[in-house]
């Protein structure tokens, strides 16, 4: 595409220095900029972009967009705001995808990447091609990208739209996150459905309070728009059970679908009964009772397969369809997964990193625990720091054996983090143990028949970041090695 082409989705800019090259890419860190490529000034929350657009002209940069003043010899598209140029040239360039595909949004505090596989798969097994956009990466058919953050920077959700539609989606699901809303990362895209699934703490130090944090996840509902074109679903799906929805219903024009447990809604289950091989619960919908028998654990299961059915009803699909495609699903990596190596214990490897989730997998093991319960817990470093010191007394007060650890330190020392962690226990003890592999091996090794060990917080992640380096690290690994060590010895 010519320059000239890119700027008609702009109704305000400037440009300094003549010519219309081709485009061929659009790119926001000079350090991946080619011959061709548009490269776009972003003021960060660390440093500001313009610093590097002689870099990005020395690597072959065909024009700049920028809001400051820029000193290159290629044509700058100056802006009042680049980020906001970003998504709207993206979206343009990549040939409006979203318009074109059932898009599919997840926000919440807790369960945006358990409802995007479940959307995949109901929709996968109806026949409906869906991508996935999220925390694991982005998947279509046998592709797997991996992504930096759940939700990935504006013109590469376009960028990746346009791909899994030429590839033959009709369909995508996308992990919203409340960062991604607030800076702006989904704009352009054109939602038709979105899922909230729950507001618990967590985030704090980029949105400030929780109030703001609510906020900017309301931006999903608002941004459903406020026109009803024929042929066009808008519906929000939203939690009964969370306060947070009386609001939202307020900030969308579109349709609303409930789901709940507690209280009434559209989609609810009633008679849930938890075991430590599955769930089965009674789905109601519309005065019609269904019994639904899965493997996934515990009620925040429930919740996160009501959404998904919520959901993928608006696609067309039989309720029963959906029930037999949810009955298969094994489970979601990293989330609430066992590690079986022979021990007569059990472990179950789960992404409990917020005060929610971790209260829930302790809650749930609850339910089916016989002996004792073993929680190894760390927090991540760089990240909320206000969770920290609720997460340990929640590991410490709900179970039998708290092993107190790091997380991902990240820039953070390490011990701080644990500090920080131990202010918030009082009383009982705990065993503190700052390296990860050795409080893993602490807990395989302390594990007596029967108990249950959960390892919170890492989930499906295959590194710990160290400083800023990142090195290969999976729990499940670390236990499957202490295990077989401890019944070889
Ligand atoms: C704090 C934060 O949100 N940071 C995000 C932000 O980066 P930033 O503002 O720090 O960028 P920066 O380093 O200041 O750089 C500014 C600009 O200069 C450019 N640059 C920089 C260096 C260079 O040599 N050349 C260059 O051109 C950068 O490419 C960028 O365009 O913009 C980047 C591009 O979109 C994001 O990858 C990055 O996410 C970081 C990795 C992050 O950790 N974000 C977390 C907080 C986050 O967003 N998490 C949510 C998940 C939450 C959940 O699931 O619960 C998420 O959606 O991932
Ligand atoms: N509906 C839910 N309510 C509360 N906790 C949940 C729910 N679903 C999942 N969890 C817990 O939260 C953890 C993370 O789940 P999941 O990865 O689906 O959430 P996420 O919102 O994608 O998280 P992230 O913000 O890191 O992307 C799970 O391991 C589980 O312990
Ligand atoms: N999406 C979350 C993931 C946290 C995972 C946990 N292991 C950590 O590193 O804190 C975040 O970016 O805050
Ligand atoms: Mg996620």
């Amino acid at each position: 595409m010519k320059l000239a082409d890119c700027l008609e989705a702009l109704v305000d800019f400037q440009q300094v220095g003549e010519g219309n090259p081709d485009i061929s890419e659009i790119i926001i860190d000079s350090r991946k900029v080619k011959p061709g490529s548009l490269f776009f000034c972003i003021k960060g929350h660390h440093v500001d972009g313009h610093r590097f657009a002689a870099q990005a002209e020395a690597c072959g940069a065909a024009a700049l967009v920028a809001q400051d003043k820029v000193d290159v010899s290629i044509p700058v598209i100056y802006v009042g705001d680049t980020h906001r140029a970003l998504a709207m040239i993206s979206d343009h360039f990549y040939g409006h995808p979203s318009q074109a595909l059932h898009l599919i949004g997840v926000t919440g505090t807790n369960g945006k990447t358990t409802i995007t596989y479940l959307v995949q798969s109901i929709q996968e097994a109806a026949g409906i091609n869906t991508g996935l956009i999220g925390t694991m990466g982005m998947r279509y058919k046998d592709e797997r990208i991996p992504v930096q953050n759940t939700t990935p920077e504006v013109h590469l959700i376009h960028k990746n739209l346009a791909e899994m539609k030429a590839q033959g989606a009709t369909s995508v699901v996308m992990e919203t996150s409340s960062n991604a809303l607030y800076d702006g990362r989904v704009h352009g895209c054109d939602i038709n459905v979105g899922i909230f699934t729950n507001l618990t703490e967590d985030h704090l130090d980029l949105h400030g309070t929780m109030k703001d944090y609510m906020y900017a996840k309301s931006l999903l509902f608002s941004q459903l728009g406020n026109s009803y074109r024929s042929g066009q679903i808008k519906a929000a799906v939203l939690n009964n059970d969370d306060p947070a929805s009386e609001v939202y219903k307020h900030m969308t024009a579109a349709h609303v679908i409930t789901y709940g447990i507690n209280s009434l809604a559209d989609y609810r289950a009633t008679a849930i009964k938890i075991t430590p091989t599955g769930t089965t619960f009674r789905l109601e919908i519309k005065g019609k009772s269904y019994p639904v028998a899965m493997k996934l654990i515990g009620k925040f299961s429930v919740y996160n397969v009501l959404a998904a059915l919520a959901a993928c009803s608006l696609s067309g699909i039989k309720v029963e369809d959906m029930i037999h495609t949810v009955e298969q699903i094994n489970g979601v990596a990293g989330r609430f997964e066992p590690v079986v190596a022979g021990q007569d214990f059990t472990v179950i490897v789960d992404y409990s990193h917020t005060p929610d989730s971790l209260e829930n997998a302790l809650s749930t093991i609850k339910e089916f625990a016989k002996k004792r319960i073993i929680a190894l817990v760390g927090c991540g470093g760089d990240r909320e720091r206000g969770k920290r010191p609720i997460m340990a007394k929640i590991a410490v007060d709900e179970s039998d054996l708290a092993i107190l650890t790091s997380d991902n330190p990240r820039t953070e020392d390490p011990e701080e983090i644990l500090a920080e962690m131990e202010a918030g226990v009082t009383g009982r003890s705990y065993v503190k143990i700052t390296d990860r592999r050795e409080a893993i091996r602490y807990a395989m090794e302390h594990a007596e028949r029967g108990d249950i060990v959960l390892i919170a917080g890492k989930g499906h992640e295959d590194y710990q970041i160290i400083g800023s380096t990142k090195h290969h690290f999976d729990d499940r690994e670390e236990a499957r090695t202490a295990i077989v060590a401890r019944i070889n010895k």
